[in-house]
């Protein structure tokens, strides 16, 4: 209620301080982009980024030691030495960006001279010894751009588009089979909490992959498809921890054993995509008379093109990346599902949206589908407020020229970290209460001072400088499939479930700055509810 007063014309003591907050804010931006100018005009570019001091051979890592997590230390360091400042990190000569004018800067205006990404050994080591066969660790290539647009109809599908049809048939289809599987005899240990949810919940999102992609599934007692599937969240899990490595590559020997593994989970992922999905899909290609039947078609049709441009390297790696991206929505959903545990109006607002759409006149599904989005902005907004909390970082950006932010001069190959962290979490943003969860900060009603009162259903609408999937060239492909699955996978099991925790220490485990929950973690008790259950 507190937040959705909020959105009321009238300002209360509360939105007061929200709207001197962001006033203030906006005027320090604009006052600080007119010193730039002025500066500019005067020929006295300023040079220098402050930063804190760096000891010899590890500069200031010590610093990001925080119980928040890295981003959140970039914060506090932010309060002392301003939105933009230099760090040295090991080996790396960084920058630190925290205000979205800035962000704005390195992500859009400037995007052509930030489109790197940093050289972290463990990198190369997850894309067969080369992280320019990522999409996502790559630098900035014509390749790059290509890979991306081969990609974009199927991982970023338009609205009424085949390809978005396509993906709400397979989510709902794979959904049900997800709710069977829950409900029978080998899943009643998952359901009393003795066991976790996670690499069921995995495998479903998985599923709704590679039926998309792949036009393929696999049987959730498939232990192949179980062990790759735990792999790819080992990745994932590795891939948003920060290690010294990646700062001091001399420290390489101490982690021979770390960089083997992530090797041979590579290899093993690779193994099983060529077998288990490749193999079956060229045998059959003659058939499909140049009309790709998925994602794998539309990529070994371009391989047989001429001038295509992509090795056969290329396209494996590409379907590895993008198959991949289902261990990312599989950890949102278990964020999702802790977090309305937590605050458990959460819970029965989501439940009462579910009930409302399933009791439509004339309704034949027994689920929730991705038409009725629009009628379940509570929601759609748990999902949003979700990926704000967790506030999963952004990938590093690298200078690929000399170049300048915000009027400061910074060289080619400095790392630039955007801290999305401020952007998401920050008072100045939110307002007071910015680090409570509290879904309904992006309903909008047309009416505010009846929200509520009026019956009407809000719109939800995002701020500007919220962008949880970055924003520019380098935006990330999959948020339309982000924003799909997971909206299936969530209304699926709240509308057959009420959810609460195993033991009483949820909260304290839900990690800040980190859209990654570990491979093992909490458990969950799902006890289904009375008279939803039927398909
Ligand atoms: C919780 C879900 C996800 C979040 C929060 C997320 C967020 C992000 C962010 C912040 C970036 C970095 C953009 C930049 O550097 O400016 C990114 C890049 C990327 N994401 Fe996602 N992502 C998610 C899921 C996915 C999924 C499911 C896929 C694929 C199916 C995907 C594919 C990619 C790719 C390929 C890139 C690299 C783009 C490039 O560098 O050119 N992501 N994502």
């Amino acid at each position: 209620m507190i937040a959705r007063n909020r959105l009321r014309s009238g300002p209360t003591e509360e939105e007061g301080d929200t709207v001197a907050w962001e006033k203030g804010k906006l005027r320090k931006e604009k006052d600080q982009a007119d010193d730039i100018k002025k500066d500019k005009r005067a020929g006295r570019m300023k040079k220098l980024l402050n930063g804190p001091r760096a000891l010899p051979l590890f500069g200031s890592l010590h610093l990001l030691a925080s119980p928040g997590g890295p981003f959140e230390a970039f914060t506090r360091l932010a309060r002392k030495y301003g939105d933009i400042y230099e760090i040295r990190l090991g080996v790396a000569t960084c920058v630190v960006v925290s205000s979205y004018s800035l962000v704005k800067e390195v992500l859009i205006t400037k995007g052509s001279h930030f489109g790197g990404r940093p050289d972290f050994l463990r990198f190369h080591q997850l894309f067969g010894g080369d992280r320019n066969n990522s999409l996502a660790l790559c630098d900035w290539s014509d390749l790059q751009m290509k890979r991306r647009s081969l990609a974009r109809s199927f991982c970023s599908p338009r609205r009424g588009s085949p390809q978005q049809e396509e993906l709400s048939r397979v989510a709902t289809l794979e959904a049900s089979q997800f709710m069977s599987a829950l409900t029978n005899e080998e899943s009643q240990d998952v359901l009393r909490g003795e066991r976790s949810l996670k690499p069921l919940l995995l495998g479903a999102v998985a599923n709704m992959f590679t039926r998309y992609m792949c036009s393929t599934r696999f049987s959730y007692a498939d232990q192949e498809f179980c062990k790759i599937v735990r792999t790819f969240d080992e990745i994932f899990w590795d891939i948003n921890q920060g290690y010294a490595v990646d700062f001091l590559p001399w420290l390489r020997p101490f982690y021979a054993g770390h960089m083997k593994r992530l090797n041979n989970w590579a290899t093993g992922i690779r193994t099983f995509i060529l077998k288990r999905i490749i193999d079956r899909h060229r045998a059959s290609l003659d058939s499909v008379n140049g009309v790709p039947r998925d994602f794998t078609d539309a990529l070994l049709l371009h391989l047989e093109s001429p001038g295509s441009g992509l090795s056969w390297e290329h396209i494996i790696f590409e379907l590895e990346d993008f198959l991949g991206g289902h261990s990312a929505i599989g950890n949102l959903v278990m964020l999702i599902l802790a977090n309305s545990v937590v605050h458990s109006e959460v819970q029965s607002k989501i439940q009462a949206e579910c009930d409302t759409v399933l009791a439509q006149p004339g309704r034949s599904r027994a689920l929730v589908t991705l038409e009725d989005r629009a009628d379940m902005p509570y929601t759609e907004s748990v999902i949003w407020e979700t990926l704000r909390i967790s506030s999963s970082p952004i990938v590093p950006h690298v200078a690929t020229q000399d170049t300048e932010i915000g009027g400061y001069n910074v060289a080619k190959d400095t790392v630039v970290f955007v801290n999305n962290y401020e952007l998401n979490l920050g008072e100045s943003y939110w307002g007071p209460g910015s680090r409570e969860f509290r879904p309904e900060r992006f309903l909008k009603y047309s009416v505010p001072e009846a929200a509520g009162d009026s019956g009407e259903k809000p719109k939800v609408r995002r701020p500007e400088h919220f962008v949880p999937f970055s924003t520019g060239k380098r935006t990330c492909i999959g948020q339309r499939l982000v924003q799909g699955f997971t909206f299936v996978l969530v209304t699926a099991i709240f509308s057959r479930f009420d959810i609460s925790q195993a033991s009483e220490d949820l909260a304290s485990r839900l990690l800040p700055g980190c859209v990654a929950v570990p491979p093992d973690p909490f458990h969950l008790v799902l006890v289904p509810r009375a008279g939803k259950s039927d398909d």
